[in-house]
């Protein structure tokens, strides 16, 4: 992969300068995306004085020298999501792009689903599972509640970690990461496992970002991490009630996406970029990464309501992003519209999407919902998976941001009122959205963890001058 030139690797650093009186073989080199490298690197960087003493560092200074260097050497971090739904990749994608836009050089990330790539059947297979089990609600309404007993949850996961022990440590040492953060309910328990059993616990700092609004499940409160980043005050009670102590407990909003808060949005240079008309209100329909919910028929029931019979002409347009599901698209094409109508597949910048519409339609996913109210879109949602969001619709509907019917043609009578008769209701809707909106989440949780890492960097600093 190409090679990027780096600040840091043009200076000469005090890291060259140690290793240089150190080691004087050493070549330092630049930044790069090559794990070779990082692990390299990583090697070298430390895991601890055992480390450097093994290798031949015995003086005290030289140790020292090396240790101190931890600070300015570049931290990997090492983000664990699953393709469960498409909200954990997009948090993990938004937590590397802020660290990227906030720190630059200083942090390498890596956004890995361990499971899938280090382990056998049934972790391997989780995306699938989960897709049949969300498919058949009352399954997977009695595995999540079922499964909320911490001695049910723990048994179970410390069941799987001990069959795939080996595995899922080569999986996380293999990038040797200074901080590991999951996205994900199901990787706390057994990376947490694993770093003790390497005694890693104090070295790599393991912090939980929940993906959830409300009702999220158990398995995300762990009492070993070092914070537990809750996107609403709703989870942060949760989490006190399981036991976190304030100290973990931060509330910052959901991670989305920097080209969310970051893009100047103007509306009429998106519609001209994307194709949609610049007269008509638009609607966005969708659901989630995988086009769930009752989005076909919806857009049918649009298709009726804002289409003005007597004066023959269309009072508004649809958008519809059908995410990863094929099927809905091809069957949304093969219709014939009265409207005009844009059918997606899965789209990549769902900011200038969101940015071009005045309101959107959905499940209760919590990326989507998060992004909405960051561009100010009143939302009508239009289905939930039972479980962790049940309580998102709450926290839209009593915030006064949105509604929820799961009535397809009420929710077509409803866009209708909002691009004719009821625009003041549209209004004072997306202007709750926006005051609900945390569009700065993203950032504040990656300056606190770098924060956390300095106050590390400073706990071994001063280990080390006071252990010799
Ligand atoms: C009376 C006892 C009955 C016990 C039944 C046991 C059956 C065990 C089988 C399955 C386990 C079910 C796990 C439930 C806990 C899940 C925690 C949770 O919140 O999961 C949510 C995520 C998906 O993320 C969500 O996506 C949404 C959109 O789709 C939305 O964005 C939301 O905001 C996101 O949070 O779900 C998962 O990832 C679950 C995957 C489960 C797949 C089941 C296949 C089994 C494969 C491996 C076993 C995994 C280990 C099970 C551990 C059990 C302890 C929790
Ligand atoms: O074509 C698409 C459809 C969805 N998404 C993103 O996928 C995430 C969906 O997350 P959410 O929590 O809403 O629902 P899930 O897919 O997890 O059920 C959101 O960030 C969406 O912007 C996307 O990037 N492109």
């Amino acid at each position: 992969m190409m090679k990027v030139a780096s600040p840091r690797a043009q200076d000469d650093s005090i890291t060259q300068k140690v290793f240089r009186r150190v080691y004087s073989n050493f070549s330092f080199s630049t930044v790069d995306d090559d794990y070779n490298h990082n692990r390299r690197r990583s090697r070298s960087g430390d895991y601890g004085k055992e480390s450097l003493r093994k290798r031949g560092f015995e003086d005290k200074e030289q140790v020292m020298e090396m240790e101190q260097m931890g600070a300015e050497r570049i931290k990997t971090v090492l983000i664990l999501m699953s393709d469960t739904g498409g909200g954990h990749r997009a948090s993990a994608e938004a937590i590397r792009d802020a660290f990227n836009i906030e720190f630059g050089d200083d942090y390498r990330i890596i956004i890995k689903d361990v499971w899938k790539e280090y382990t056998g059947w049934p972790l391997n297979d989780m995306e699938r599972q989960y897709k049949f089990m969300v498919k058949h609600v009352g399954l997977w309404s009695v595995a999540f509640h079922g499964t909320s007993p911490k001695w049910i949850h723990r048994s179970y996961l410390s069941a799987l970690a001990a069959y795939y022990a080996k595995e899922i440590e080569a999986g996380l040492m293999e990038y040797k990461p200074d901080i590991i953060i999951s996205v994900h309910p199901l990787m706390q328990h057994i990376p947490l496992w694993v770093m003790k059993r390497q005694g890693l616990q104090k070295k790599v700092i393991f912090v939980t970002v929940i993906t959830d609004l409300n009702t999220c499940h158990r398995t995300w409160f762990h009492h070993g991490v070092s914070r537990c980043y809750c996107p609403s005050k709703e989870v942060a009670k949760r989490a006190l009630v399981d036991g976190l102590g304030d100290s973990q407990i931060r509330v910052f909003g959901l991670p989305v996406r920097p080209s969310f808060p970051r893009t100047i949005i103007c509306k009429d240079d998106l519609r001209k970029e994307l194709e949609i008309d610049s007269n008509l209100p638009a609607v966005l329909l969708m659901g989630g990464g995988e086009g769930m919910g009752p989005v076909q028929k919806t857009a049918q029931a649009l298709g009726d309501s804002l289409y003005d019979s007597k004066e023959r002409k269309p009072i508004g347009q649809l958008i519809v992003i059908c995410g990863r599901n094929k099927t809905l698209a091809s069957a949304l094409a093969s219709h014939e519209w009265k409207i005009p109508i844009k059918i997606r597949g899965f789209e990549t910048q769902m900011e200038k999407w969101m940015g071009a519409c005045d309101c959107i339609i959905t499940k209760a996913g919590p990326g989507t919902i998060a992004e909405a109210l960051i561009c100010g879109l009143p939302i009508i949602l239009n289905d939930y998976i039972p479980g962790q969001e049940k309580g998102n619709v709450p926290y839209v509907v009593d915030n006064g941001a949105g509604i929820f019917t799961r009535s397809p043609k009420e929710t077509a009578k409803t866009v209708a009122g909002w691009f004719s008769s009821k625009k003041n209701e549209l209004y004072k809707m997306s202007e709750n959205a926006l005051k609900l909106a945390q569009p700065e989440a993203v950032f504040d949780i990656v300056k606190d963890i770098h924060h956390l890492s300095q106050q590390q960097q400073q706990r071994i600093q001063l280990y080390n001058d006071y252990s010799y």
